[in-house]
């Protein structure tokens, strides 16, 4: 650990340092600021420290879009300001709350912060809020945007910091009334940028950039790039699988050189200046998101001395992340990004350039505790006329079902009309409100219904969380929770390269296969493994990846602290209620629901729990529906999410076709012994219905993780298409196929003002200004919520009503 004078100097060294009087001045100036400075100025470790040291009696929040950077960056503050982690400074993150009462200030990721603001409009725990790394324009920071906007309509004493590592943040400005803009210059150490001197295009590159990055580490690691530069090497690459091969192929590399070494002559070796890489002297290490924790956090740990240490990461290093002693970056030039698929009406994982922004980023990562060299794959001339500018905020290219939960759970039913930085797709929003109406989440007049409400408690995806609320429903709840794990990670099978190999693993995989499908497959892997006290002998023998299973297991075991803690605080809230209203005031439901999940663990699968359990399931996926051709082995989507109210959601029309086919890894893949021959053709038995959890491209579409449904279970779906196809609904709060028209039906229920045509509606119809707009619309949400906290106490009231009768 540095000695406190050492981190004393290193402050004193950042360019931040300077601008400490000018900063707080700024801030006791103005309530909203633009902060924009170079990455390594100290924004994210200082200024926070600056304020809390200035404000003595400020709570301070900021906000990160990556977990690792918000639990680093927090342990990095609390060291400098001599606390431990957790007192005076800490940080909360998906499942990890590492605060106290005494907390002053806070990181946390922006999920988090739109979390507390579900809870909390006002957010009154904050007096100053930050919100760092916005030019990142995750979903996430976007919503909280114009949330903070509105909330500051109420409580205008909030102050907020936006803080952006690029210098084009006039857009911030002019989105936040033209507020002020600090500008920090400078960075710590030097990093010098070196380009390919191979011109070929981006598209070239993007099939050898892997072996590129391993051939490059090697270079490095053989040659005196700089004299004097041993410091560690980080690489940025797309994806998990691809981060394992890279690290098995340096692996390899080394060994082939060490073995080259050995077996040249003395004579040979002699004049060699070159001592040869060992392996022993290297740390490989891999950095994703969905790596476990403590694996996430081996890359700070220092490594021995005459040891290196080669990170291989996802763009989750990309930004506030300071790993010590970083030397090099090699820069693959590629991100693996979520796009949009409207055909689908889902999010798929596409390969592409990085933008000129994010190269920035990610050079920026050497040259903070030494002097660096960034590696970039690609030549200067495709960074200047291939590579956007900036990186595509991604509320523009992501579906948005979560997003629009979020802001319903809000009381924000005209979705359309938020006010967002940038405004998102209309088809894609509408497929969101579609989604979530199909899934029973909002009702027809885009209100949020219990059930929505409820799944607001389940981190996951909307469609897993629908599910979740649904098996808690049922009493299944475990082993939805098992199977909503194993869906969370990356696919557990595991397929040797070795063809001779590969026979054999699909064997072991086929002993787990349920009749059913995918879902309850994954279960029975589970199950499985668990059976065997967890071992990793057991995934050797049977060919799964012990990782993404104790991943799997990790997550379940969150989910279920998550119901737990949610029992004992419906527990709390009944013994209070108990003692103030005569011990009837609790929710029969959630009563019933929770004592089941604790109580009864079945511990064979039998027929009607997995009748029970793929019932739940179908509840979730209500719009991941698809239909086997009558004689072919293709499916077609049940396009209800995509559609527009005119065009027949309910049936599959020529103009929706397209052809998804199961994955060969699926359990129902139609292979030779589970198909028959009808009119000389092959076709799979008693498959017609079926549900999926994804839709991947490779050379064609494919569905990932498909079950057999029996669809009296989704009638209630099936009977919502209907409405949506009669056009029977006001999702935003108005009908859906006029945007323009958005000023509801009188008698139709809304809580906000008509937006998007920039008039009020009734009398006079005159402009208003954006506050006045604001206020309104805050006005109207705090009506909202009045009016939903009537609704919940009367609907509590005939729930304790229900459940009286019940016991008696
Ligand atoms: N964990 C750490 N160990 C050592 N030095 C650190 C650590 N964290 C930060 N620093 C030092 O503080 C400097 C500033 O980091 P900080 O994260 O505050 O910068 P920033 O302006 O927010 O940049 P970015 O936007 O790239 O995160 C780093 O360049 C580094 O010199």
């Amino acid at each position: 650990m540095s000695t406190n004078r050492e981190i004393k100097r290193q402050q004193e060294a950042l360019p931040i340092f300077d601008h400490r009087n000018g900063l707080i001045d700024g801030i006791k100036k103005y309530d909203v600021m633009i902060i924009a400075g170079e990455t390594g100025s100290g924004k994210t470790t200082q200024l926070p420290r600056f304020i809390i040291e200035e404000f003595r009696n400020m709570r301070v929040g900021v906000t990160q879009p990556r977990r690792i950077a918000a639990m680093s960056v927090a342990k990095r503050v609390a060291e400098e300001y001599d606390c431990r982690l957790g007192d005076r400074v800490g940080y909360t993150v998906r499942f990890d709350d590492n605060t106290s009462s005494g907390t002053r200030l806070k990181y946390m990721t922006d999920g988090i912060l739109l979390r507390e603001a579900t809870m909390d409009p006002l957010l009154e725990k904050y007096d100053i809020l930050i919100i760092d790394e916005a030019h990142e324009r995750t979903v996430e920071t976007d919503v909280l945007f114009g949330l903070l906007k509105r909330t500051r309509v109420k409580r205008p004493e909030l102050k907020l910091l936006i803080m952006s590592a690029t210098l084009d943040v006039a857009k911030f400005s002019d989105y936040f009334d033209d507020c002020p803009i600090y500008n920090i210059p400078g960075r710590t150490y030097p990093v010098e940028i070196l380009h390919s001197r191979d011109v070929s295009k981006l598209g070239v590159l993007k099939s050898g950039y892997l072996a590129k990055s391993v051939s490059t580490v090697m270079h490095i690691l053989t040659n005196e790039v700089h004299p004097g530069q041993v410091g560690d090497i980080l690489v940025f690459l797309t994806g998990q699988n691809e981060i394992e091969r890279a690290c098995q192929d340096l692996k390899k590399a080394v060994q082939e050189q060490e073995r080259a070494f050995r077996r040249s002559s003395p004579s040979a070796t002699a004049g060699n200046t070159h001592e040869p890489v060992l392996l022993d002297h290297l740390e490989i290490l891999p950095l994703y998101a969905s790596l476990e924790l403590q694996d996430q956090t081996a890359i700070f740990r220092s490594t021995p001395r005459g040891c290196r240490k080669v990170i291989f990461a996802t763009n989750i290093a990309q930004t506030s992340v300071t790993i010590p002693n970083i030397g090099f970056v090699i820069d693959s030039g590629f991100v693996k990004q979520k796009m949009y698929d409207p055909t689908t009406g889902m999010d798929g994982l596409l390969i592409v350039p990085i933008s000129r922004a994010a190269a920035v980023q990610r050079a920026g990562r050497a040259g903070r505790t030494r002097a660096g060299v960034c590696f970039r794959l690609y030549s200067r001339e495709s960074l200047e006329t291939e590579m956007e500018s900036e990186t595509v905020p991604e509320i523009k290219r992501t579906g948005l079902t979560g997003t629009v939960l979020s802001l319903k759970r809000l009381g924000i039913v005209d979705v359309a009309g938020f006010d967002f930085l940038d405004q998102p797709g209309q088809e894609e929003l509408m497929a969101a409100l579609r989604e979530l109406y199909l899934i029973g989440a909002i009702d027809q007049r885009g209100q949020m219904m219990d059930v929505g409400h409820r799944m607001v408690a389940y981190p996951v995806s909307p469609l897993l969380a629908r599910s979740l609320v649904e098996a808690e429903k049922i009493g299944c709840l475990d082993k939805a929770i098992i199977i909503v794990a194993m869906l969370s990670v990356d696919e557990p099978f595991y397929l040797p390269r070795k063809e001779e190999e590969q026979d054999a693993a699909r064997e072991a995989h086929a002993q787990y296969y349920h009749h059913s499908g995918d879902h309850l497959t994954l279960l029975n892997v589970f199950e499985a493994w668990k059976g065997d006290n967890y071992s990793k002998e057991w995934c050797q023998r049977n060919y799964f990846k012990l990782r993404h299973l104790r991943l799997a297991k990790n997550i379940q075991s969150q989910l279920h602290d998550i119901v737990d803690r949610r029992a004992s605080s419906n527990d709390t809230q009944r013994r209070h209620s108990s003692v103030r209203g005569g011990g009837d005031d609790h929710d029969g439901n959630e009563q019933s629901s929770n004592s089941r999940i604790t109580s009864t663990e079945p511990t064979s699968q039998s027929n009607s729990s997995s009748r029970s359990i793929l019932r739940a399931f179908s509840q979730g996926y209500g719009a991941h529906l698809s239909k086997k051709h009558y004689h072919r082995q293709i499916f077609y989507q049940y396009l209800a999410s995509t559609s527009t109210p005119s065009s027949g959601v309910g049936s599959i029309t020529s103009s929706s076709l397209l052809a998804l086919h199961i994955s060969p890894l699926s359990a129902l893949y139609l292979d030779e012994e589970r198909s028959e021959t009808k009119h000389g053709r092959k076709v799979a038995r008693d498959l017609e219905w079926i549900f999926y959890h994804e839709v991947v491209y490779h050379v064609k579409a494919v569905m990932r993780y498909v079950s057999k449904i029996d669809m009296r279970w989704v009638q209630d779906t099936l009977d919502r298409v209907k409405v949506l196809d009669q056009g029977q609904v006001w999702l935003n709060g108005q009908p859906l196929d006029d945007p323009s028209s958005v000023r509801p039906q009188s008698g139709e229920p809304t809580t906000e003002q008509p937006r998007s045509d920039g008039h009020q509606g009734g009398e006079g119809s005159t402009e208003v200004s954006n506050r006045t707009r604001e206020r309104g619309a805050a006005d109207a949400a705090d009506a909202q919520d009045k009016k939903r906290a009537r609704l919940e106490t009367i609907e509590a009231t005939r729930r304790r009503a229900l459940e009286r009768r019940q016991m008696v």
